[in-house]
């Protein structure tokens, strides 16, 4: 393989349903070892294409290129995909699921490698049905790394997980990626895919609305920050300033602006208590909403 040559490739690809368009000509490219991340609002396309990706459904038109070919067996051989939970065994253990797993690939990663990388040591003996979500999310990650993969999908791995397990699974994607291994993220969170995706690809109602790393993506939709505070310190002789109420979130208001400190001094003037003031700047979530008009709550 050429070494410009990207691992996936979708090119033109479209899967249309009698009454929609669920993928409706989309093109981007991953390239080898980076963590390549897909989002969108719910309905927007995200696992109709990963599944025409993985392989699973078939395309009504274009093509997807696994390392510059047609996909075909050596796709197989070196892709390794999340399940769903529903893919586990009744009454295994998770080390007898990784024993078993590892049985159906010619290629494996030992399982002590499986076990320190998913970081599964402390549940090796517990019937996989009395998992917790993160312990379960973690496992499903092992299974699909038995045949030491070299392009990884996970559909949405951290949905449902509260902080401190997506946090914990945020740590088995980067080893993962420390190995060059290539990761086909979807996910509805937007920190997520700032913190993990070198890359990211923004899709609603079928086709992709914006490309590229997430800090030249926000580099190129915004030039502003944004300065926080709360509703009851926003005074009215203010309210000419550039801002949005977050009622329905928090009783915040967010103001846009250019220049921190002539928009401070202004707030002063009017009166405004600077104590429970935030600057921030823009973030993934500003521009999902700014392109897709839409939250993103799982
Ligand atoms: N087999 C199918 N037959 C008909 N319509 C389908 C089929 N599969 C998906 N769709 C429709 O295609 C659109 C895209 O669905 P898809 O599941 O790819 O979206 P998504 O971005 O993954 O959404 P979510 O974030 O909710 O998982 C939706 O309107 C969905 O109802």
């Amino acid at each position: 393989m050429n070494i410009q040559t990207p691992i996936l490739e979708v090119r033109h690809l479209h899967k249309h349903y009698p009454k929609i368009k669920a993928v409706d000509g989309i093109d981007f490219s991953v390239p080898t070892g980076i963590c390549f991340g897909l989002l969108g609002p719910n309905g927007a396309g995200k696992t109709t294409t990963i599944e025409m990706m993985e392989g699973i459904i078939r395309p009504s038109s274009g093509e997807i290129l696994y390392k510059g070919e047609p996909m075909g067996p050596r796709f197989k051989n070196e892709v390794g995909i999340q399940f769903q939970s529903t893919a586990l065994q009744d009454f295994l253990t998770v080390r007898e699921h990784l024993n078993f797993f590892s049985r159906l690939y010619p290629k494996n990663m030992s399982v002590d490698e499986l076990i320190e990388i998913c970081s599964l040591q402390a549940y090796l003996d517990r019937d996989a049905r009395k998992l917790s979500g993160g312990q379960r999310q973690r496992m499903l990650l092992a299974i699909a790394l038995v045949n030491d993969p070299e392009i990884v999908f996970l559909d949405e791995p951290t949905t449902g997980l509260d902080p401190q397990a997506r946090l914990n699974f945020w740590e088995l994607i980067n080893r993962i990626k420390a190995r060059n291994k290539t990761v086909l993220l979807t996910t509805h969170y937007m920190e997520e895919a700032y913190k993990l995706c070198e890359q990211i690809a923004i899709m609603d109602h079928g086709k992709i609305i914006a490309q590229g790393s997430p800090n030249q993506l926000l580099a190129e939709h915004f030039q502003d920050v944004i300065i926080e505070l709360p509703a009851s310190d926003f005074p009215v002789a203010a309210q000419t300033l550039p801002h949005r109420r977050l009622e329905k979130v928090t009783p915040m208001i967010e103001i846009s602006t250019r220049d921190v400190n002539a928009t401070l001094a202004e707030l002063l003037q009017a009166g405004a208590s600077l104590a429970g003031l935030q600057v921030r700047p823009r973030s993934l979530e500003d521009l999902f909403l700014e392109l897709t008009g839409k939250g993103l709550r799982p």
